[in-house]
């Protein structure tokens, strides 16, 4: 198996996982490839930046992720590896950087003896509470399960490992607990033109509640995760998932039985104050801004759409 089939499948299994982690491996999987093409570069590579694309439909950070690597330059194969070499150590920076800001500017959001939810396994969501712990406030945390893949108990463990504490909770216990709650912070696998969040399933249901609460909700998320193609009129796929991830047995079999496993659902954005990005904390109503004079994008033919971020500053 060559290494973009085997990273791949390391994305479709979730053995790679979330939209941050999913964008800066492809990256970095694009990098090593590039290094070990040795001819036809242009095809081998949109080969396997089509492959790596069609893993995971609904994060729009792989899309941005393989479209700026790819909108390398260079008369030559070799100026051409050297090209996408620097896009894809830009891009990783941008992750990594992204979420060191956002960590920072959503902490000063978290109050000294709060409760926060959260929802599923953000490390842009956490990075926020960390940051609030580190700055020496008094904070506890309810994490939600996050069925079916669990990966609320990934959230558990790495902020309990990192001295927090931390109240591990069904999905539909969210209501309930609601009344102890001061802030929401939940991640972002896409945030659409018009301000909504597309993020882990449940996130809609904890936004709603929140609301009804009027508990504050708010979604870190770099600007790798907003959407260029909804500003073109696109929607978000949603990805449905195997049944088995929900149930085994024989319910599975059962002629008048239907299984059915969305992974994100989309929470409109009258139910969010704010989006923390690392260009600064915006109100969902800034998204079109965001990917219009932020992101930057152009169209070829009405098809194609190339980030051209200046992130750094
Ligand atoms: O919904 C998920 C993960 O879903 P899955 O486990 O199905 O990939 C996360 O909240 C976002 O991806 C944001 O994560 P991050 O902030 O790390 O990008």
């Amino acid at each position: 198996m060559n290494m973009i089939e085997e990273a791949a499948r390391k994305i479709e299994s979730m053995e790679v996982r979330g939209a941050a982690r999913i964008a800066r491996f492809a990256a970095e999987t694009l990098k090593e490839y590039a290094k070990s093409v040795k001819t036809n570069f242009d095809e081998e590579m949109r080969r396997a930046s089509e492959r790596l694309m069609n893993t995971r439909p609904t994060a729009v950070s792989l899309f941005n992720a393989i479209n700026y690597v790819m909108s390398y330059s260079g008369e030559s194969d070799e100026e051409k590896r050297e090209s996408l070499i620097k896009r894809a150590e830009e891009f990783i920076e941008w992750v990594d950087t992204a979420r060191e800001k956002i960590g920072r500017i959503g902490a000063k959001r978290i109050m000294d003896g709060s409760t926060v939810m959260t929802h599923c396994n953000s490390s842009a969501a956490l990075s926020v509470i960390k940051h609030a712990f580190d700055e020496g406030k008094d904070i506890r945390v309810i994490a939600t399960e996050s069925r079916p893949r669990h990966q609320g108990y990934l959230t558990t463990k790495e902020l309990a490992d990192y001295g927090i504490d931390v109240t591990l909770i069904v999905d539909s216990a969210v209501r309930y607990f609601m009344k102890e709650v001061d802030v929401v912070v939940v991640g972002a696998d896409t945030i659409t033109v018009n301000g909504a969040l597309i993020n882990k399933i449940g996130t809609s249901q904890i936004a709603l509640a929140a609301k009804e609460a009027r508990v504050p909700f708010m979604v870190a998320a770099e600007t790798y995760k907003f959407s260029p193609k909804t500003l073109l009129g696109e929607l978000v796929v949603i990805e449905e998932r195997d049944a088995r991830e929900v149930i085994d047995g024989e319910l599975l079999d059962h002629p008048k039985v239907t299984v059915r496993n969305p992974a994100f659902d989309v929470t409109p954005r009258d139910y969010i104050d704010l989006i923390i990005t690392e260009i600064g904390a915006i109100p969902p109503e800034m998204a079109y801004i965001v990917i219009r004079d932020h992101l930057g994008y152009r169209e070829f033919g009405g098809e194609e759409i190339t980030l051209s971020p200046e992130h750094y500053d």
